[in-house]
């Protein structure tokens, strides 16, 4: 037991929760490495091998198959674990096959599946007699189309379908190889820094900044652990997607701010882009309220909002379903509807995502976003603004639903919103002639975010 590294065994325990216990790698990685007092080396170790089986987890499986003649789904699960971490170390992070082989036998008996540890041993040095070009070719013959691009880019084949209907949406097909290699890189850190609370110009010229790319709240990271810094710890700068900002800056920053304006946050857990709107809320003389429906979500938005004070200027939150603010009750001047969604656009940082959410999901998240559009849409004021963002590019939850909240509501306008983020961004956004902007990590290097502003003109 002792053989095996501890960054390959916390690797094979994640896995195995994330498998079987629909545990997000993401927060329980941290946890798993904390409890395992992994070196720094070692922690970079453990999630680069979680991350990238995860992600290419369509893909090993593939060549698992080939290898061993029998179909993914026959193999036991904690089995199926290890051969994918091998495979990863095997072709992509081109490990001494010595040391994988004998690690990943030592990880079945961990896992008590000592009967398999002949027939890993047998698929990992299948696996590792040819190299990864060979093994690629040999996945992916006979294979075309969708199901083609599938098995190479590890994406589930409704998901391609999905990417590459949004891309032809925009006259731009031709990205689609683009778009989903760029699914399977980490993200880059970003970092807002929130407005009245840090000065991006002043930090960016400081240890461990570099400046932002887009936003203009925007920090890029020069490496170390975020929560190491005083002004993270603060709460005045915050680790967020240059995306994600660019949607919440686009609602505040579309038209100037009027002293005593409310704003509405419809969807604010974890709170994100509600810190951002707080900011630029208190800067601007308006007041915010954040909704979130379930409620230790609720909790975070409250931890998210906690350095604006609990005074009458503070943000208030508020827990419930959205879809009440339908209801006769307060109107706002600018709503944030950031709505719950199969969240296709984020692949890059959740890993296990994309085999979680399946096309059926896809139903229940678009009769809800509609439903919330109409309530966003009845609790905007006569001349008001409205952000519907996704962290999406699939239609369905995108211009599809524009189009019908407009045939819905003909006191809706869309606003041009590609020129207010092109007038918001600090270099030229790559975005089509149309009133919605959607960006992509291949073009942008953000989530693919998608931000449509509408406003209800005066009665
Ligand atoms: C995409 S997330 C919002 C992310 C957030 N704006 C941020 O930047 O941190 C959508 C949120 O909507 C919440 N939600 C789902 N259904 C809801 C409903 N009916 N009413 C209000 N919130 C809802 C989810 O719990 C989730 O926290």
């Amino acid at each position: 037991m002792s053989r095996v590294q501890p960054s390959r065994r916390v690797a094979a325990e994640v896995l195995g929760a994330v498998r079987t216990s629909d545990a997000y790698a993401n927060l329980l990685l941290p946890v798993r490495i904390r409890e395992a007092g992994l070196s720094s080396a070692d922690a970079g170790f453990a999630t680069e091998l979680v991350y990238g089986t995860l992600r290419m987890q369509g893909y090993y499986d593939k060549v698992v198959e080939l290898a061993s003649r029998r179909p993914a789904e026959k193999i036991d699960g904690p089995v199926l674990d290890v051969l994918r971490l091998g495979v990863h170390q095997l072709l992509s992070l081109r490990t001494a096959a010595h040391a994988v082989i004998d690690e990943s036998v030592q990880l079945v008996r961990i896992a008590r599946k000592a009967s398999a540890a002949g027939f890993v041993n047998g698929v990992l040095r299948t696996v590792a007699r040819d190299d990864a070009d060979t093994w690629r070719e040999r996945s992916l013959a006979g294979l075309h189309g969708d199901a083609r691009l599938a098995v190479e880019f590890s994406h589930p084949a409704w998901v391609v379908r999905a990417l590459a209907s949004a891309l032809a949406r925009e006259d731009a097909a031709g990205e689609l190889d683009a778009a989903l290699a760029a699914d399977n890189l980490p993200p880059q850190v970003a970092f807002a820094a929130l407005p009245g609370l840090a000065d991006p110009v002043a930090l960016e010229s400081g240890a461990g900044y570099r400046p932002g790319r887009l936003s203009p709240l925007a920090l890029g990271s020069t490496g170390g652990d975020p929560a190491d810094r005083p002004e993270v710890a603060a709460g005045a700068v915050r680790v967020q997607d240059e995306g994600s900002q660019l949607a919440a800056l686009a609602l505040t920053r579309a038209r100037p701010v009027t002293a005593g304006e409310s704003w509405l946050d419809l969807c604010a857990g974890p709170g994100g882009k509600a810190a951002v709107l707080a900011a630029e809320a208190r800067v601007g003389g308006a007041h915010l309220q954040a909704n979130e429906v379930v409620p230790a979500r609720a909790g975070l938005v409250r931890n998210a909002l906690a350095p604006f004070g609990s005074g009458a200027d503070a943000p208030e939150v508020v827990e419930g379903d959205g879809r009440r603010f339908g209801e006769a009750g307060a109107r706002f001047d600018r709503v944030l509807l950031d709505a719950p969604c199969t969240g296709l656009g984020a692949l890059r940082r959740r890993p296990e995502a994309r085999w979680r959410k399946s096309a059926a999901d896809l139903a229940a998240l678009t009769a809800l976003q509609a439903q919330l559009l109409d309530a966003a849409v009845a609790s905007l004021a006569s001349g008001g603004l409205l952000a519907y963002v996704t962290c999406s590019p699939h239609p369905a939850e995108t211009l599809d639903q524009v189009d019908a909240v407009l045939a819905r509501h003909p006191e809706l306008r869309a606003v041009d919103t590609p020129a207010v983020l092109g007038g918001i961004s600090r270099a030229p956004l790559a975005l089509p002639e149309r009133g919605s902007a959607q960006l992509w990590p291949h073009r942008h290097g953000t989530d693919a975010m998608f931000i449509q502003l509408l406003t209800k003109v005066e009665e």
